[in-house]
């Protein structure tokens, strides 16, 4: 007894020490991990994953980020286990069609409560198996040869929008424009999505709360995502989950409602009409793959089109807007290839999908541009290295198990890209006077290629082709039907990265240009 008494005081006694010790072993241990350890980035990250939570937290990673790439070149560590890669001969394999590199539990912390228990989607899932049986029965939804079924959705939004901003024109008041396209992303994809708008124009203010709570979902998931099993702690604690009901979501609350009512009117619904909404074509899905989509997956899909496409949009139609109007050589062009299309009866407003492709390369060219200097995702597109290992060209072999992945801030800023990357110059899509044309192609291809703005490999983004049709009417439409102006010319917007890069503070000030009315 004695002895154990002793024995305890000894170890109480020393304690700290004991406790530095530990601590001192687990950094060590961090900071020798085969493969990562010789690869250059801050101290701190080297020895925990402290200095990321801590650097994604403070809003700017991307910043950050772009900075040490600049310092130490393609490789950069940025936790004891966690390689950001800027060589595009790797990014070929880590996200390469049966390459074998899954997703991290940094999606994972994504994944909702329904009923005390995490709900993959498809975006969030990381669980390849699974992700290819869900992605079957609803790929074909996205398709090319489906978005001109898409279209009325698009230009009913359209038309509600220019409603709403044809008030401020009328009381010449200012408009924060960054708002505005975010009500019209989150209603066009209640559209095309339920056939029914969110109604953030029509009311204009946040219904619900559900942008609020997307902010804080995205704010939340990309601090603790760095760190994942914290998750644990906050969100998935499974005492919370017991007092609280563990459901989270207004998205999903109000994904249910709508599937809820469209099972209960059937036979009115859009799917007697010839315009058949996605929830339309997930319901069918159901029921030509009963085995793999339940009513729980009907959910799952609206979610993800919902959280991972309004956001997205939003942030990509205010760059386009931000960059053009801060650039009057870049405004002027872009109102005169319009100005001129119109006149020639090329294209009708609202502009269409085919016009929009066929008519206006400026205005392409102006799209991909800002695409590139801001794409909505800003942190790093996490893979694990499979079993096999990764050889980095001129770099280190990394084991199975590392973090590896590309930000598509990073890579756009690659010397694929020409000069000036920090610059909007729409003009690098177009081709030079001293290129020939295959010249031309061939420097284009190579900026595709390494464009990111979608991700790459198997989990790209599977609604490119909707956000696309979306981006390419509505921004056309709008500078055609208004003339727009930065109420403070020099003002910036105010940019946080939360995994998704969103800004803030956009006044503008707009006036109808009557030459340009619009269409039924
Ligand atoms: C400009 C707008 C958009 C941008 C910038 C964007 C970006 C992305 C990116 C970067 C990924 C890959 C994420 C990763 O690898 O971690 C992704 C995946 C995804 N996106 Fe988008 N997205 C946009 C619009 C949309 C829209 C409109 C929808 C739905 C209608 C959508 C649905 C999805 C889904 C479901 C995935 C997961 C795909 C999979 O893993 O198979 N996105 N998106």
């Amino acid at each position: 007894m004695a002895i154990t008494s002793e024995a305890l005081i000894s170890v109480w006694l020393h304690l700290p020490a004991i406790l530095v010790t530990l601590a001192l072993v687990y950094f060590t241990r961090n900071y020798l991990k085969p493969g990562a350890a010789s690869i250059p980035g801050p101290f701190l990250a080297k020895i925990t994953n402290l200095w990321r939570f801590i650097d994604v937290a403070n809003g700017r990673a991307e910043v950050t980020l772009y900075s040490l790439h600049q310092k130490h070149g393609d490789y950069v560590r940025l936790g004891p286990n966690v390689v950001s890669v800027r060589n595009m001969d790797a990014l070929k394999t880590i996200y390469g069609i049966n390459k074998g590199y899954q997703k991290t539990n940094f999606y994972s912390v994504q994944q909702q409560l329904a009923k005390g228990r995490p709900t993959p989607t498809l975006f969030t899932t990381t669980d390849e198996a699974f992700h290819a049986a869900i992605k079957k029965p609803i790929s074909s939804a996205y398709s090319m040869s489906t978005l001109t079924e898409f279209e009325p959705f698009v230009d009913k939004t359209i038309h509600t929008l220019f409603g709403r901003l044809d008030e401020f024109v009328a009381e010449a008041k200012v408009c924060d424009i960054a708002t505005w396209l975010q009500y019209y992303a989150f209603d066009v994809i209640g559209e095309l999505t339920f056939s029914k708008p969110l109604g953030f124009l029509e009311k204009g203010t946040d219904i619900d709360g559900i942008i609020i709570a997307l902010e804080h979902m995205l704010d939340y998931s990309g601090k603790i995502g760095q760190m994942p099993w914290l998750d644990y702690l906050f969100i998935k604690n499974p005492l919370r989950s017991f007092f609280k009901g563990g459901s989270t979501g207004a998205v999903a609350r109000f994904a249910r409602a709508r599937i809820d009512e469209r099972l209960n009117q059937k036979g009115t619904s859009p799917m007697a009409n010839t315009q058949k909404d996605f929830l339309d074509r997930f319901l069918e899905a159901k029921e030509e793959y009963p085995a793999v989509v339940n009513d729980n997956q009907v959910v799952s899909y609206t979610i993800s089109n919902m959280n991972a496409g309004s956001d997205t949009t939003a942030i990509s139609l205010r760059a386009i807007l931000y960059y053009t109007l801060k650039s009057p050589r870049v405004s002027m062009k872009l109102h005169q290839e319009l100005t001129v299309a119109l006149e020639e009866n090329r294209i009708s407003l609202p502009v269409s999908w085919k016009q929009s492709q066929e008519q206006l390369p400026y205005l392409d060219a102006v799209i991909k541009e800002a695409l590139r200097l801001h794409p909505a995702v800003g942190l790093m597109l996490e893979r694990v290295v499979p079993a096999e290992g990764l050889q980095l060209p001129d770099g280190p072999f990394l084991p199975a198990g590392t973090i590896v992945g590309a930000n598509p801030w990073i890579i756009h800023r690659h010397q694929i890209f020409g000069e000036n990357v920090e610059s909007f110059v729409p003009e690098r899509w177009l081709q030079m006077d001293t290129e020939s044309e295959i010249e031309f192609q061939d420097r284009k291809q190579k900026m595709l290629r390494a464009t990111f703005t979608f991700g790459a490999g198997p989990r790209t983004c599977i609604g490119k082709n909707i956000s696309l049709l979306e981006i390419y009417k509505l921004i056309p439409s709008l500078f055609l039907r208004y003339k727009i102006e930065f109420d403070d010319p020099s003002a910036e917007w105010a940019i946080v990265n939360a995994w998704f890069v969103r800004q803030k503070n956009m006044d503008v000030r707009l006036t109808l240009n009557d030459k340009a009315k619009i269409g039924s």
